[in-house]
């Protein structure tokens, strides 16, 4: 394909100023239409252990949203910040995406809300019911990703971390459908999950992709019907697959995490050949280590952003000739 042709390694861009942006925990990346990166950070607020209790309530409510801009626009080359949004709104920032009018779409998984912001970051609607977790139409459990449909306007939603299920909403939040189901046994099936994690239209295909993240494995279903496509699954993903991410041009790319148990994979970037789901190539930075790479977003140009949640660190990679 155009943007990855076999001969193509993805190597960081070890000068990228964006190394030197003060961010908290990573949690979400997106490019806006002009293909800015956006990155969404929790700011002073951190997700550990104390943060939930064993409902899914969020202990931390006290502190308050964050104050600073969770929400950053970098100009990808220089990362100088175009615009900050998405203060004193928030108080554990997940997924983010970014549709064709500029606006922002996100997921709070302490709040367990979606919110869309317009392009200035003022509110346009919420969905779900501040704090309060839940698994019917009106309430989520700590969602994490939105997708946008392009076409019709659609929204996708991953819910979530104590849901199992994919949602999709009109363009003014109206529920459609939805699918999916908890792994019960060890072998998960088609359609089931074990945390949806994260989010990958992938429009030329009519396809919406999740990255199923305890199951190990991305699944792709018809983005309309919720029929499961196809399931891309290597020894080389290990027990975690956090995010995944669609650039035209048919590559594929996915990030996976260390597991509990500490199994031998590397935590490392893949591209992949969507069509037939081959690994084209892996990537790491140069000089620190991906620590809990968390989301990833792919340009149109060959570039790959991999945001980490606990390195608190976004790095640039860009293809070159090997
Ligand atoms: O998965 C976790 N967090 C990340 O996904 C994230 O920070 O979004 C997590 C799980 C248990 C306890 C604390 C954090």
């Amino acid at each position: 394909d155009k943007q990855h042709p076999g001969d193509v390694h993805l190597e960081e861009v070890t000068d990228w100023p964006g190394l030197k942006l003060h961010l908290g925990q990573v949690s979400g990346l997106a490019l806006d239409p002009n293909n800015n990166l956006v990155i969404f950070h929790r700011g002073d607020h951190v997700w550990d252990e104390n943060s939930f209790d064993g409902n899914f309530i969020y202990q931390e409510r006290g502190i308050g949203p964050i104050e600073e801009s969770t929400i950053l626009v970098v100009n990808p080359n220089s990362s100088k910040i175009l615009q900050s949004a998405g203060k004193n709104l928030f108080y554990l920032p997940h997924g983010i995406t970014v549709d064709r009018d500029g606006n922002f779409w996100v997921t709070d998984v302490a709040l367990h809300q979606v919110f869309k912001l317009g392009p200035d970051g003022s509110r346009i609607f919420t969905l779900g019911k501040a704090f309060q977790p839940g698994s019917d139409r009106v309430r989520f459990c700590q969602p994490t990703d939105v997708a946008v449909d392009p076409i019709t306007g659609n929204f996708f939603v991953s819910d979530g971390y104590c849901n199992s299920r994919i949602m999709q909403f009109s363009p003014q939040g109206m529920f459609i459908m939805q699918w999916g189901e908890a792994s019960s046994s060890r072998i998960a099936k088609p359609g089931e999950f074990r945390i949806p994690h994260s989010l990958a239209l992938v429009p030329d295909h009519g396809q919406l992709c999740v990255a199923d993240r305890e199951n190990g494995r991305i699944q792709c279903f018809h983005s309309e019907t919720g029929r499961f496509v196809k399931e891309i699954k290597h020894t080389a993903f290990g027990s975690r697959v956090f995010a995944v991410s669609y650039a035209s041009g048919g590559t594929l790319y996915a990030v996976n995490g260390k597991s509990y148990y500490g199994d031998s994979e590397p935590v490392q970037g893949f591209a992949m050949n969507f069509t037939t789901g081959e690994i084209l190539d892996t990537f790491v930075p140069v000089k620190k280590n991906f620590d809990m790479p968390h989301d990833l977003v792919a340009s149109d140009d060959g570039a790959v952003y991999v945001g980490d949640a606990h390195a608190n660190t976004v790095w640039k990679f860009s293809p070159s000739e090997k």
